[in-house]
């Protein structure tokens, strides 16, 4: 596996703010998610990835080329889909993808096959031939992502694609980046400010918080299980703890019907079902808890840094 990007103390100092501060970090091909709160430096690391903005010191490569010296050649084999919204609105997606195909040097025709295909690809059909003035943000989304497919890179860095969707829209696209990779070995960078958002699509994380890393590593190592039982109770869940107590069992509530039990062996499973059933309660649920992505940021507050808020 050949890396797709690598940076070497990467950092950006605007004349206020240092936007990445001695960014040092290595993405292999697959699924890769960008993490961190508003500001932490996501949006600034792609500009500079892509070649467009030179960073203040450090070095770094994307597909093996140098990004202060070889941007129009990454440009060529990397599409990028970039954060706001930036359709003009009395165009149709076909018009507009075709045109970005053109622009990224395909033949008339094939920009025509290309953005048929692409277009199809990411769900847009009937539409595909309608001012994108009258879209949805989903439908939007959906164009932006197919303009950065379409000249069929290697690499695709997805700025915020889930913004402003709702739910079940966030998942329809998650599953369509995911698709990306599946179906076409295309290599994806995404980022995200929700910190629960990436976990079930993206095979690595990288964390950044004020332009410092935090952490990179697989996604399954980040969530990896605790060693907490959590239990919920229909109800009563102050006398199950009591009687837990008394077992000897190490167990603390967590909200009202809520509780968190330490594991300390196979059998606490079995005295957990025991102790409810014998109080005639119903379990609603019991399940090893497993850790989440937020976690980190909590870790790096505790020690005088991370985010103060908004990072949910
Ligand atoms: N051109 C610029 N001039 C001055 N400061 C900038 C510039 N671009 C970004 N910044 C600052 O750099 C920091 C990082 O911004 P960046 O846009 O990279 O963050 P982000 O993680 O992408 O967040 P968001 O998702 O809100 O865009 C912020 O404090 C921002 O205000």
């Amino acid at each position: 596996m050949s890396t797709v990007i690598k940076t070497d103390g990467l950092t950006k100092r605007f004349p206020r703010v240092t936007a990445l501060d001695r960014l040092t970090v290595e993405v292999q091909p697959g699924v890769v998610g960008l993490v961190g709160a508003n500001g932490a430096g996501k949006s600034t690391l792609i500009k500079i990835l892509l070649g467009l903005s030179p960073a203040t010191e450090g070095t770094g490569q994307v597909l093996g080329l140098d990004i202060a010296t070889e941007g129009p050649a990454i440009r060529e084999r990397v599409g990028y889909m970039p954060e706001h919204d930036c359709l003009p609105p009395d165009v149709s997606a076909t018009e507009f993808v075709v045109h970005m195909a053109r622009m990224s040097g395909l033949p008339a025709a094939a920009a025509r096959e290309r953005t048929a295909d692409t277009l199809r690809h990411v769900g847009l059909y009937e539409e595909r031939y309608r001012p994108m003035g009258g879209y949805s943000t989903g439908m939007k989304q959906r164009v932006k992502l197919a303009q950065a497919l379409v000249h069929d890179p290697q690499l695709v860095l997805l700025d915020e694609p889930t913004n402003g969707l709702d739910p079940v829209g966030r998942d329809e696209m998650l599953a369509l980046i995911r698709r990306v990779h599946s179906d076409f070995g295309i290599s994806v960078l995404v980022t995200t400010h929700l910190l629960g958002e990436l976990e079930r699509t993206c095979d690595h994380l990288v964390v950044i918080d004020g332009g410092k890393l935090l952490r990179s590593s697989s996604t399954a190592s980040f969530t990896e299980a605790t060693q907490l039982l959590a239990v919920e109770v229909t109800d009563a869940a102050d006398t199950v703890l009591a009687s837990l107590t008394d077992l000897g069992v190490s167990v603390r509530a967590d909200g009202p019907r809520l509780l968190l039990v330490e594991i300390a062996g196979d059998d606490t499973y079995d005295t957990v079902r025991d102790t409810v059933a014998d109080l005639g309660l119903g379990l609603v649920r019991l399940e090893q808890r497993r850790h989440r992505v937020a976690e980190i940021f909590a870790d790096a507050a505790q020690n005088g840094g991370g985010p103060d808020g908004d990072a949910a």
